[in-house]
């Protein structure tokens, strides 16, 4: 199972946000799709890339820091020590290849596993049903009822269809991750004043040339700056 992980930096604290999926499911090739123009679909990861994107709304500037970390097998523990017990994510994205039924068991697994960790309980979930042009694609209903998707209680969950290498449904799914980091935000505002500043995952790069987050309009222009290793 390969993860990237994003730190998604803007307003009044930083975000972090795991994206997660089996090997193949799309996760890099939303990422370099997310740079517009640009798709690269041959590229299986193996270790880790790092990338940021820079995200531009009409008003703003977002910096998402993303980790890439490819590869088969249960990479989970190196996973919850590299960002330390995920106590400083603030959501999840799994991607589904949507087309490939003989893995929807193994999806499912894990995305139950990675649900039951302590450090991710009640953190909103979006889902990415991938791969949806391709003949055989399971159905959004039908991705919910093989992930369980309906057993989920505690958080906040969506599910979007999405065609990665042509980038459709992404910034729909990323549009209804972003409203609800900015719901829950605010009503933290409210609840535990005076905030804290919330430290991120460990990262090799912190950009800070980052304004308030207007994330709805901003998504589309996302814009790689950093390559692919
Ligand atoms: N037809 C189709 N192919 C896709 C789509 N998204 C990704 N792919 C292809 O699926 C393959 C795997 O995509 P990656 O982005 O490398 O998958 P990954 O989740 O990063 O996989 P790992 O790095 O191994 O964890 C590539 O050949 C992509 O071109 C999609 O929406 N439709
Ligand atoms: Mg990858």
């Amino acid at each position: 199972m390969g993860v990237a992980a994003s730190l998604l930096k803007g307003g009044r604290r930083n975000q972090s946000i795991l994206v997660l999926g089996l090997d193949n499911a799309g996760k890099t090739t939303m990422l370099y799709t997310l740079k517009a123009g640009e798709v690269r679909t041959d590229i299986p990861t193996i270790g880790l890339n790092v990338k940021t994107l820079k995200i531009r709304g009409k008003l703003s500037l977002t910096t998402m820091v993303s980790w890439d970390l490819g590869g088969r097998g249960n990479m989970r523990p190196f996973w919850r020590a590299y960002f330390q017990g995920y106590e400083n994510v603030d959501a999840l994205v799994f991607m589904v290849d949507s087309s490939d039924l003989k893995r929807m068991k193994e999806a499912r697994m894990e995305l139950d596993n990675m649900l039951r960790e302590d450090g991710l309980l009640e953190k909103p979930l979006l889902v990415f049903a991938n791969k949806q042009d391709l003949p055989g694609a399971l159905s959004v209903p039908e991705v919910v009822d093989k992930l369980g998707l309906h057993g989920i209680r505690n958080r906040q969950w969506y599910i979007q269809e999405s065609v990665a290498t042509e980038g459709k449904g992404l910034t729909d799914g990323l549009e209804w991750l972003t409203r609800e980091l900015q719901d829950r935000s605010r009503s933290d505002r409210h609840t535990c004043e005076p905030c804290l500043p919330v430290k991120g995952p460990k990262t090799p790069e912190q950009p800070d040339d980052v304004s308030t987050a207007d994330t709805e309009d901003a998504i589309a222009r996302a814009e790689v700056i950093t390559a692919h290793p």
